[in-house]
């Protein structure tokens, strides 16, 4: 009976695993093909070897992606076949705000209050808020939040609301109350929907007040720690609700804070001895739970006792809820999400993402059965017994609300949640989020995987979580430097999963986390080279493709339509987008790839270097409507740091000048030689790059808007592109 029906189910899309496979063998014959022509009719010269680079790293790119197309699964859960309430196992909710100035606090309460009202038992449930700027004013919101959610939360639960997020509820027009439509709950909503008016209100009054000079000590304060509840007498009748916490760690010049992970290493910590749940929700301020059940979704996996003991952590897709159709940033990041991801989990797991995911505890920390040497247990989780207390199996720390021993406890979560804490301890190289890289996501999930945990991808169609996603040129720039210098410096290092993973994760995994991250340091070289090189040479009458009468030219013509094909089909086939989502995601990919991608790059190696320091500047999450409408009508906001627009508009430029160049000897100067025959490779190619970025084009020239590109931009590129020409034309000719 109930036992043989199982929580959950993992499906293999067969049709995909056949087209991709299927596909990937034909590429791959086309790339021999073009192996076999490179190095067999050229003579080396300096373009054919740049050239044959850039190929050689693109298919290698190409080749390295496939493991994300070998077998991608999806999953459904059940949860009406869990366990009764009150078998299933706490839950601890941690959410990072760092800066009151790029993370609206009507955003970050709104993601407080939507974790306090899931559907989960409250008594199981303890939400931790870690603040890294250290502002009094997030910590007086937190409160108001608090008294905003203990009539929320049983509003929710009396009318079953799904869109526990207040902000997101009554900006929505859905009906989200199903049966009760009477009287009586319409004058619920009118009165809650005043009281959410009166906190942001309240908040917005807050935050404007907030003492300037307070927060300039965001680098430097003692830890904040207080519980809120306490701030609430409770009457006898009123709902139960979750713990909530608010922490601010301590901060000190001299002292690195690691970032995110470092948050999120105390928050372990101070959870530990409050409440030490087993699982744990981690959240980014601006991810709202846009659906209560996301906990009871997850105990599918942690309450199936064949799956349970294997898996680290069970991962939700990023979702964002300021996306339009027209994505011209790519900020939904769709092919990580849709096929990336589902890919991944068919060989291993998801890779773990920043935000949305449930992990064990004991997966971060050990776990320890049998008695240990307690002096070896303090070199690694630092001195406090109370803390070490928490590692043994089953132990359940006492919160009680009695004034007295709350504040004992609290002093001691301030110990632990010090600057030198974890001063000669294994904290970030060996237990909890890992510090190696501002990626603390990726790394983390990479050494649990290469321990050997399993994950889990969850990608239910209703969103479970919905976030902020960069929707402008700048931010977005910004964010995809610190990835790509993330990943590259996991690349460049001794943890190269080329290396480090070999042996400990199926090859395919490998492969998938190899592939994330290499792809920008592979697609910045080969792309540059494809930018620039056939154009100089173009210009200067060197043909470095077939000509098209030569059968040879089919085997790029084929390779060209063969890449195109496949993504065309994995975005409309497979995750049903449209036609521009193509067209959006090749043209950013393009941009990426001579800004991001390069800079990121440069960031990590000089960081290896130890020229540089790395940096982890959070993404900013305020919008401006004037940016938001140029989004909306997919129009691109040039309106970036010179260093994200100059590259573009200089590869550009240069292509224009080549094109041109090479159209007009076509038109006019046919000196019988075939021009076209031997050039068409090259024109073509800065005709794709120059169709493919009209948009650029547009904002250089026809655009006179505010968020057009400068004419100083423009005119600094044009120098940068003479002093290509002439300097590329002089070195490769
Ligand atoms: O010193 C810091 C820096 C950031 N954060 C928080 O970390 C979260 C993520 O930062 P955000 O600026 O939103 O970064 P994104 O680029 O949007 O984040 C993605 O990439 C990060 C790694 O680079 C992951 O940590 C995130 O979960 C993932 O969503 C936010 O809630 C921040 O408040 C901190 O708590 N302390
Ligand atoms: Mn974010």
């Amino acid at each position: 009976m109930e036992k043989s029906l199982p929580l959950h189910l993992l499906h293999a899309n067969k049709f995909t695993i056949i087209i991709n496979r299927a596909h990937a063998i034909l590429h791959f014959i086309a790339i021999l093909f073009l192996l076999h022509y490179r190095l067999s009719t050229s003579i080396p010269t300096l373009p054919w070897l740049l050239i044959f680079a850039s190929e050689l790293l693109m298919s290698l790119s190409w080749l390295i992606s496939q493991s994300f197309r070998w077998r991608p699964v999806n999953r459904t859960v059940f949860p009406d076949r869990l366990p009764t309430d009150g078998e299933l196992p706490t839950i601890d909710v941690f959410i990072c705000t760092a800066d009151p100035n790029k993370e609206p606090t009507v955003e970050v309460m709104n993601t407080v209050i939507s974790a306090v009202a899931m559907d989960y038992p409250p008594e199981k449930l303890h939400v931790y808020v870690s603040d890294d700027a250290g502002s009094d004013a997030t910590l007086r919101c937190t409160k108001e939040a608090w008294n905003f959610a203990r009539c929320w939360v049983p509003f929710c639960r009396r009318y079953g609301i799904v869109t526990a997020c207040p902000d997101i509820y009554f900006s929505s027009s859905e009906d989200d109350y199903r049966e009760f439509k009477g009287f009586e709950f319409k004058a619920e909503r009118e009165k809650m929907e005043q009281k959410y008016e009166v906190l942001k209100q309240r908040l917005r009054i807050i935050v404007q007040h907030r003492d300037v000079a307070l927060n300039t000590n965001a680098r430097d304060h003692p830890s904040i720690i207080e519980v809120i509840n306490e701030y609430t007498e409770t009457q006898e009748d009123e709902a139960k609700m979750p713990l909530l916490v608010y922490v601010s760690r301590e901060k000190r010049p001299s002292h690195h804070h690691n970032f995110k992970a470092g948050a999120l290493n105390v928050l372990l910590r101070i959870s530990a001895v409050m409440s030490n749940s087993p699982y744990i929700l981690v959240l980014d301020c601006d991810m709202y739970c846009n659906d209560p059940t996301s906990a009871r979704q997850t105990m599918c996996y942690y309450c199936d006792p064949q799956t349970s003991s294997s898996i680290a952590f069970v991962q939700f897709p990023q979702t964002f809820r300021n996306i339009r159709e027209n994505d011209i940033y790519d900020g939904q990041i769709r092919s990580t999400f849709k096929i990336y991801w589902p890919g991944i989990d068919g060989v291993g797991g998801p890779i773990l993402s920043g935000t949305n995911y449930y992990i064990r505890r004991e997966a971060l920390l050990g776990n320890f059965r049998k008695e240990e040497d307690l002096m070896a247990l303090k070199r690694s989780f630092g001195p406090s017994n109370d803390f070490i207390k928490t590692l043994a199996e089953d132990h359940k720390p006492n919160f009680i609300h009695d004034g007295e021993s709350s504040r004992m406890l609290v002093e001691k979560a301030k110990v632990l949640a010090s600057c030198s804490y974890e001063n000669q301890t294994t904290w970030g190289s060996k237990v909890g989020f890992m510090y190696f890289c501002v990626l603390e996501d990726y790394f983390t999930g990479f050494t649990l995987h290469s321990k050997g945990w399993k994950s889990v991808y969850i990608d239910p169609k209703r969103p479970q979580f919905l976030g902020t996603s960069t929707t402008n040129f700048n931010d977005m720039s910004i964010q995809w430097t610190r990835w790509t210098s993330g990943l590259v410096s996991v690349a460049i290092s001794r943890f190269c999963p080329l290396i480090y993973g070999l042996a400990k994760m199926s090859l395919v995994q490998l492969m998938c986390y190899s592939e994330l991250a290499v792809d920008p340091l592979l697609h910045c070289l080969s792309l540059w080279g494809f930018a620039l090189v056939p154009q100089l040479c173009l210009l200067n009458g060197i043909h470095l493709y077939p000509k098209v009468s030569d059968p040879n030219f089919n085997i790029f013509l084929i390779i060209f339509v063969s890449a195109i094909s496949k993504s065309l089909y994995e975005i409309v086939v497979t995750t049903g987008g449209e036609l521009r989502t193509w067209r959006n995601e090749m043209r950013i990919w393009m941009m990426k790839s001579v800004t991001c991608y390069t800079y990121g790059t440069l960031d990590a190696i000089l960081n290896k270097l130890g020229m540089k320091e790395a940096s982890f500047l959070p993404t900013n999450k305020v919008t401006y409507d004037e940016q938001v409408k140029l989004y909306e009508k997919g129009v691109f906001d040039f309106r970036a740091a010179t260093m994200f627009v100059a590259p573009m508009v200089t590869v550009i430029l240069v292509n224009i000048a080549a094109f041109v160049g090479g159209f007009v000897r076509v038109l006019v100067g046919d000196d019988g030689d075939g021009y076209w025959e031997k050039m068409a490779g090259q024109i073509l190619l800065s005709f794709y790059i120059l169709v493919s970025n009209y948009a650029v084009i547009e904002g250089m020239v026809l655009r006179r808007d505010k968020a057009s590109i400068p004419l100083p931009v423009t005119f600094l590129s044009a120098v940068f592109s003479v002093f290509i020409l002439l300097i590329g034309s002089y070195v490769l000719c």
